[in-house]
């Protein structure tokens, strides 16, 4: 049975297909047509907006798809994260002008409603900016449970007009001070921030790419074993890119004292060589092992090979996950 995998377009797009191509051995894209053929032809693949995804998978039209964890949260689809892929890591924050002396967003509610003056936040996400804003303390205080005036070029939805959420099209960062008085807004490296003279209020949520599943579809066994196929391909891709697989040469006398501490994933293998006294070591370990190893090694082992292994399958804990 084949299965729908709705991938992003965007700004997740080149990690996205970096992942696929250590996941899959074929990974062919139709300029223009936002199709991508891998090389099992029971996948179908098609690139969409990252914001529509997930209701896309909510509502079945695909099976599986990659999004941000924000755009879950922010659609409040009903879907399955089935795995962190760890890449597209940003920070939702709310940002002031940088001369506005504010502490955060709960101070400026509380300084707006005092002098009855109406609070304008532009962001993408309106139903996290809501509710964001809701449960502040000072929201509480002044505006009680009403909810915050959410203005979009179609509908107005909210009763409270003195604090207002208006739809970002994008660029949200330029509409301070004069459009609005705050946004909420996604930051990755921070740089669009300062050079629009903004700064950090309030760090909302932190979000990165995740795969995730219509929740039907995994109740369906014939979806469910090419769900989990997606799932231990990728999983194991995420995996081999946290690690390196090493090789070294290491004598008889040495090797003891290099096991001791050698790290591995279960233990390292050990092989005679066809000289005597001597013997391979092959082990993998995490990359931010590698460089405190160095030292050790240098003492210990000779003729050290590195890699880095395309996957690195945990099958045992997949197969768990999948009868579960
Ligand atoms: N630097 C970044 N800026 C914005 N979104 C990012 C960034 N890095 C990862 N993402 C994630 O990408 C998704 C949004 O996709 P995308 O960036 O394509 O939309 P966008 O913000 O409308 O930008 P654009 O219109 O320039 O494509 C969100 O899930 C977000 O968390
Ligand atoms: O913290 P930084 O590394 O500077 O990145 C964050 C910026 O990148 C994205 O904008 P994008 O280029 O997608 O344009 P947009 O504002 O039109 O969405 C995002 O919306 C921020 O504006």
């Amino acid at each position: 049975m084949p299965v729908k995998f709705a991938i992003p377009k965007g700004s997740l797009e080149d990690a996205t297909f970096k992942l696929l191509e250590r996941s899959w051995t074929r990974v062919n894209r139709k300029s223009r047509t936002y199709r991508v053929f891998l090389d099992d032809p029971q996948i179908i693949v098609k690139m969409l907006r990252p914001q529509e995804i997930p209701t896309l998978v909510a509502e079945g039209l695909y099976d599986v798809g990659i999004t941000g964890k924000d755009w879950v949260g922010e659609t409040r689809a009903d879907v399955e994260p089935l795995l962190d892929l760890e890449y597209g890591r940003i920070k939702l924050v709310v940002a002031f002008p940088d001369n506005y002396r504010y502490k955060d967003l709960d101070a400026m509610i509380a300084d707006y409603a005092k002098k009855k003056k109406t609070l304008r936040i532009s962001s993408e996400y309106l139903i996290t900016a809501s509710n964001y804003i809701k449960q502040t303390k000072s929201y509480k205080k002044y505006h009680g449970s009403r909810d915050p005036l959410i203005v979009t070029p179609w509908v107005r939805i909210g009763s409270n007009q003195k604090v207002q959420v208006h739809l970002s099209f994008g660029a949200t960062e330029a509409k301070p001070p004069e459009d609005v008085d705050a946004i909420m807004d996604v930051t990755e490296t921070g740089t669009t921030l300062k050079q629009n003279k903004l700064h950090i209020a309030d760090k909302v949520l932190e979000s990165s790419a995740h795969l995730i599943a219509n929740k039907d579809s995994l109740k369906d066994p014939a979806k469910r074993g090419k769900i989990y196929d997606i799932v231990t391909l990728m999983r194991g891709a995420v995996r081999g890119r946290k690690h390196l697989h090493i090789y070294l040469n290491v004598s008889e006398a040495n090797l003891k004292k290099l096991l001791k501490t050698m790290p591995s994933l279960k233990r390292p293998t050990v092989s005679p060589l066809s000289e005597e006294g001597w013997y391979g070591v092959n082990t993998v370990i995490l990359k931010t092992d590698y460089h405190k190893l160095i030292p050790k090694l240098r003492k210990l082992a000779q003729g050290l090979v590195v890699h880095e292994p395309r996957q690195i399958l945990e099958l045992e804990e997949i197969k768990r996950d999948e009868e579960n």
